[in-house]
């Protein structure tokens, strides 16, 4: 089994598995908005793209950001501790982000596509490992951030996990998340970047789903794989 690292959101040639790495904070996002009870995450190239999707499906929920702020119109921020606390149960979201969203969306040409953050990072690799090893030659792991080191980081420990090797452990991992470029402005003195979302991206969650990139429709969603 071949494991290869790359960082940002370009396209890669196509492998077994990809899983796209996105700590802050888009698939933090996914995974709270899953927990909260929501059914599936449409995802948006384009902001004019998640307007057109709700156009035809108003009870969609648009959840997103443009440089990491809110998106006028949108129902959702790019929020971890805001998605943790809204109510989600059986909605549909349609989710555009700057690095996670369009770095799996150029993942695609890959069969099988998970998307996570440092908080399902363990029960990624744990799936990958257990449910799919054995028909797995080649598995790339995208840190979505062009240049930070929070996925990247998440990404080595994600390869450390499905190779059983103990090259970097979780403290480490979360020292280099919160001492990352992508984490500055969250933890400096913002009215419009909470903490709040640093902390919930810091915390792994005991989970027993997995995030899968559905591509059977016309746009692409992830949806839960329960292992
Ligand atoms: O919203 C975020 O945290 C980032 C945008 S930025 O890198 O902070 O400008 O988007 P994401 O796609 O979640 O990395
Ligand atoms: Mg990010």
């Amino acid at each position: 089994m071949q494991i290869s690292i790359y960082q940002g959101s370009g396209p890669q040639a196509a492998a077994d598995a990809v899983i796209v790495i996105d700590v802050i904070r888009a698939f933090t996002v996914a995974h709270y908005a899953f927990l909260q009870g929501a059914e599936r995450i449409y995802l948006a190239q384009t902001i004019e793209q998640a307007f057109k999707i709700k156009e035809g499906n108003p009870d969609y929920l648009l959840a997103g950001e443009v440089h990491g702020e809110a998106i006028e119109g949108f129902d959702l921020e790019n929020s971890p501790d805001q998605v943790a606390r809204a109510h989600l149960y059986g909605k549909s979201l349609v989710q555009k982000t700057t690095n996670g969203v369009r770095a799996a969306l150029n993942s695609l040409n890959s069969k099988h596509v998970f998307v996570t953050g440092f908080t399902n990072a363990e029960m990624t690799a744990k799936f990958i490992r257990r449910g799919m090893g054995e028909g797995l030659e080649t598995i790339q792991i995208i840190a979505s951030h062009p240049t930070g080191d929070d996925d990247l980081a998440c990404a080595e420990y994600i390869r450390s996990l499905i190779k059983d090797d103990t090259s970097i452990t979780k403290n480490q991992v979360r020292e280099r998340i919160i001492r990352s470029e992508a984490a500055e402005k969250f933890l400096a003195d913002s009215t419009i970047f909470r903490p709040e979302d640093i902390t919930r991206c810091l915390k792994e969650l005991d989970t027993d789903f997995v995030m899968k990139i559905n591509q059977s429709g016309k746009i692409p969603m992830i949806e839960r794989v329960h292992l």
